[in-house]
């Protein structure tokens, strides 16, 4: 019935405040920021052209190009990836030859691979391209650059000379990101004044001299690393919606268990659905924790980088790569286990999941493929074992690898299950699996002659042990986050609860790493599971508050199923007839095709 909320029964139980469970959630950020980053997604994405021009930009380019981009007088594209190379950033193959006649660079796809392949707004509506292309002067080649090129014309809108532009077609499913025409570009020999490469890092003067970049050159990546601390914060919000719908959902759904005329047995009391559901609501809070502690760090790097310090540039590459790839794994792959967690229902268009996977999934791949990424991760930490024997002591998120000699011989020491519950307890399983999975690719590289042989070999477990660090980054900026001053009834006490399922079950789901380096015993690994169950009963009756406290609006969520007042099944039948298959009763087609069918005779006996 309209009015009435079918889950006031579920909120009555909330054992914690809920509004400053509200305010810990959006703990930074607010709505606005929120409903933009996702708005954004079927709008032009200003996400990395402006971003860019600030990075790469001279103060005075900077004064030319960013009122423009700004005000939307010039719509840009960050146009990096071509059709053969998006991951090998330095395999790229646009050129950008200096003409010291003409005082220009001349932009061109020397091949077909060359062509620009992806990028956002590049298809339709893009004026200006912010284009990566290899620099060359006198036939010498300088590696990447960026470059500003005009694409349109700011008059009629059609294409200057020497561009050919076009969308790349229809993407997985039908998905709001088909809104976004991302784009095909080939460059024919297209002129550029030379203050329209990109020069603050690096510069060409006018005789055509190189002029090497005097940091590193790392920092021409810095837009990803901007992005890739943003995709944290967004894998949360989307990770968070699904769980939303899902949760919401498994409170009204009732399936067996009626006996004697009493009610039905609501799925959200399963066991099975707690133990895929609950560990995906911690996942929510734990990525959001995460990601506020990474915009502090990237924020801390850029004044730091001010002031030509760089000496947490490398951390934070790892860091925003790695946890990058982690986050977007564990929403993409929770935003279809929330689809199967409501079952039928779950794969119509009105629950609003399958629209959310189909806009969310490609995070494992933009901004870095989430396998390159970990292994970035995994090349930073064999680098600071490396450095280890020189006497360079790890500081921040491998500070731990500092004390490695002394986790290599740590044995957890639980002995009940709600020893799991002590967070010193669980870090030092954590930094223990973390260390010694890292030690032992490590050592096995040392083996190989040529250690870039040994780093490709290797490369599966390097992988396992950068998302090992990873995991660890999330429990331990989970943990620190309840170290904070939060107020509220409950409310630390149901992080608390969360922190501990977030971090027993990955110590579940990867208990084969604990076992294989002997960190904990098959009896502990036991009690940690133990813990789990008696968390989620915990936990239960929490869960609708905890999903309440997302505090979005039934429009953002756009799913019937995830309908504040838990009124679905009206609402699924309201919603499947504005299908415009309803509008008719005989089906478009019946007369010519199946109705014929039906009306021919029977030969034989036989249709
Ligand atoms: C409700 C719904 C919510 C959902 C909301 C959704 C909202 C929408 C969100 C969408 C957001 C945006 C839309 C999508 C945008 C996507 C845009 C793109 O995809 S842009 C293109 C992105 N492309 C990439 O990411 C390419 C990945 N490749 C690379 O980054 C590089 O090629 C590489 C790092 C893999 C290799 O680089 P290379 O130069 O070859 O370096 P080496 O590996 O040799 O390492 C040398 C040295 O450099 C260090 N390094 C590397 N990268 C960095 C860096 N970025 N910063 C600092 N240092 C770096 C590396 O560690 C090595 O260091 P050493 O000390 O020498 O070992
Ligand atoms: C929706 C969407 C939006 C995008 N927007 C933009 C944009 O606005 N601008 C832009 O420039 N680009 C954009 N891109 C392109 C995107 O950045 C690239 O697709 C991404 O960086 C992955 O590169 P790739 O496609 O070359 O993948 P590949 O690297 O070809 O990946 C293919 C497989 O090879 C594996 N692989 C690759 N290298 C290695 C290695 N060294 N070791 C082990 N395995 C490896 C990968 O793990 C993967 O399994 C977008 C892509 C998508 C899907």
């Amino acid at each position: 019935m309209e009015g009435v909320d079918h889950l006031a029964h579920e909120r009555n139980k909330a054992q914690f405040d809920v509004a400053v469970m509200k305010a810990v959630w959006a703990g930074s950020r607010d709505a606005y920021e929120l409903f933009h980053r996702f708005s954004r997604l079927v709008a032009n994405d200003p996400e990395m052209f402006i971003p860019a021009i600030k990075a790469q930009a001279t103060e005075e380019q900077q004064k030319q190009w960013l009122p423009l981009a700004n005000k939307m007088k010039i719509i840009g594209s960050y146009t990096q990836t071509e059709l053969g190379h998006g991951s090998n950033v330095r395999g790229l193959e646009t050129t950008a030859t200096f003409d010291p006649k003409t005082d220009e660079f001349v932009l061109n796809s020397p091949t077909l691979t060359a062509t620009k392949w992806w990028p956002g707004g590049l298809g339709k509506i893009a004026t200006h391209a912010l284009a990566h292309a290899r620099l060359i002067i006198d036939d010498k080649d300088y590696g990447v650059h960026g470059f500003l090129v005009q694409l349109r014309s700011l008059d009629d809108h059609l294409t200057l000379p020497g561009i050919t532009i076009g969308d790349i077609g229809m993407k997985y499913g039908s998905g709001a990101y088909n809104t976004m025409d991302n784009g095909s570009l080939i460059f024919d020999h297209v002129r550029i004044p030379r203050n329209q490469m990109l020069m603050r890092l690096s510069q060409v003067t006018r005789e055509g001299k190189y002029v090497p970049s005097n940091v590193p050159r790392q920092l021409s990546y810095g837009t990803m690393v901007y992005v890739r601390q943003k995709i944290v914060f967004d894998a949360s919000i989307a990770l968070s919606r699904a769980v939303c719908i899902s949760t919401r959902y498994s409170a009204v759904r009732r399936q067996f268990g009626s006996h004697n005329g009493s009610p039905e047995t609501q799925v959200i009391d399963y066991k099975t659905q707690q133990a895929r559901l609950f560990p995906l609501l911690a996942s929510a809070y734990a990525i959001r924790f995460v990601s506020e502690w990474l915009n502090s760090f990237y924020k801390d790097l850029l004044q730091r980088l001010e002031a030509k310090d760089f000496s947490t540039l490398p951390e934070a590459h790892a860091c925003t790569a790695g946890l990058k790839s982690i986050t977007t794994s564990v929403a993409a792959d929770g935003i279809e286990e929330c689809r199967k967690l409501c079952g039928g229902h779950g794969y119509l268009t009105s629950s609003g999941l399958p629209e959310l996977s189909a806009v969310y999934i490609p995070a494992c791949t933009y901004e870095g493929d989430n396998v390159v990424m970990l292994l970035q991760v995994a090349r930073y930490l064999m680098k600071t074992i490396s450095q280890l024997k020189s006497g360079n002591k790890p500081v921040g998120t491998t500070a731990y690898l500092g004390r490695a000699e002394q986790l290599m011989q740590y044995h957890s020491d639980v002995l009940r299950a709600e020893d799991w519950l002590k967070p010193n307890v669980v870090v030092e399983a954590f930094e223990a699996r973390a260390a010694r999975m890292s030690m032992a690719c490590a050592q096995n590289l040392s083996k190989f002659n040529n250690p870039e042989d040994g780093f490709q070999e290797l490369s599966a477990d390097l992988v396992e042990a950068a998302t090992a660090h990873c995991q660890l980054i999330i429990v331990s900026k989970f943990i620190e986050k309840l170290q904070q001053d939060i107020p509220g009834k409950g409310v630390k006490e149901q992080l608390g609860v969360l922190r501990s399922i977030y971090a027993l079950f990955l110590l579940h789901k990867h208990i084969g790493d604990f076992l294989s380096t002997d960190c904990i015993t098959p009896k502990q690994g036991y009690l940690a599971n133990e813990q789990l169950r008696s968390l989620y009963s915990q936990v239960r009756p929490n869960a609708i508050a905890l999903v309440d406290a997302f505090n979005y609006t039934d429009h953002f969520l756009s799913s019937v199923l995830g309908r504040y007042d838990g009124n679905v099944y009206p609402k699924l039948y309201e919603e499947a007839w504005k299908d415009p298959l309803n509008d008719t009763s005989i089906p478009d087609g019946f007369h010519e095709y199946v109705q014929p069918m039906l009306k021919q005779p029977l030969h034989h006996g036989r249709l």
